[in-house]
């Protein structure tokens, strides 16, 4: 209703209606919401709330070849919460405790050797000026690799940032935190060939999962052929590559 007014009425103050309205228009985005992140009590913020419901209104309005930027007092959504609450990848990824996160991070960070904080630097640097890089970090065992990783990815994550954090073995992964196997995260072929790629489709949840990603922590990398790292890179670079998504 509140699409069509828009649309076909003229309505002389759309923000004003939007203000006086939102909560009606909201009554139907907490519950599939719930149901979607599978917490029956989750309680959404009202800013959450407003932002999914304009989600909503502009999908609608699209439909019709319209878009709320039409209508300059009316709020925007935030495209970046939009896309990441669509994605339950990327909600799993983003739901941890911020602020446990953060504690634990100055702690580890405050007790880094002087060859991890080194590497620790020049990987935060690579990713807070977009650089890109492959960091390759070997040491023998008990020389701190797990502790560095934990630093990296408890900084990231407190700042909701996506780190994907896997490795070679089922058991190297159950050390890290939100760790996966790479065949699993990845879906990396079981059978690897030298022109392999991961079974990851443009406009699927895992592709926009891997295109967020600021990170890929990948431990015990030299037990796994590498072939799978070229099947993964394969797939990344098509996957980041826009003028290949039809989805779009
Ligand atoms: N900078 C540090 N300050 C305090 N403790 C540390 C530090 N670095 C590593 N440790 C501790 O040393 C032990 C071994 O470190 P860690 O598990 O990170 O090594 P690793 O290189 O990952 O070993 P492996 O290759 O066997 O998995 C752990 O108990 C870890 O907490």
């Amino acid at each position: 209703m509140f699409v069509i007014m828009l649309i076909f009425c003229e309505v002389t103050n759309p923000k004003k209606l939007w203000e006086k309205n939102w909560s009606l228009l909201a009554e139907g985005i907490q519950h599939p919401e719930r149901k979607r992140r599978h917490n029956l009590h989750l309680e959404l913020t009202e800013a959450q709330l407003k932002n999914l419901t304009l989600v909503d209104i502009e999908e609608l309005m699209k439909r019709s070849g319209r878009t709320l930027a039409e209508f300059p007092s009316m709020p925007i959504p935030e495209k970046e919460k939009e896309y990441a609450y669509k994605n339950k990848l990327i909600d799993e990824e983003l739901d941890y405790d911020k602020e446990k996160l953060r504690t634990q991070h100055i702690s580890l960070k405050n007790g880094l050797n002087s060859v991890q904080r080194e590497i620790f630097d020049a990987v935060s640097q690579s990713i807070e000026q977009g650089n890109g890089g492959l960091f390759f970090v070997h040491g023998s065992g008990g020389t701190g690799k797990t502790y560095l990783w934990n630093t990296i990815i408890t900084g990231l994550r407190a700042k909701s940032k996506v780190v994907l954090a896997v490795a070679s073995s089922g058991i190297a992964s159950l050390l890290l935190p939100g760790g996966r196997t790479a065949h699993s995260r990845f879906k990396i072929p079981i059978t690897l060939e030298d022109n392999s790629t991961c079974d990851v489709s443009h406009g699927t949840q895992l592709a926009g999962l891997i295109c967020k990603a600021k990170i890929i922590i990948w431990d015990e990398a030299p037990m796994i052929h590498r072939h799978a790292f070229e099947a993964l890179e394969r797939t990344v670079r098509d996957l980041m590559n826009p003028s290949k998504d039809k989805t779009k």
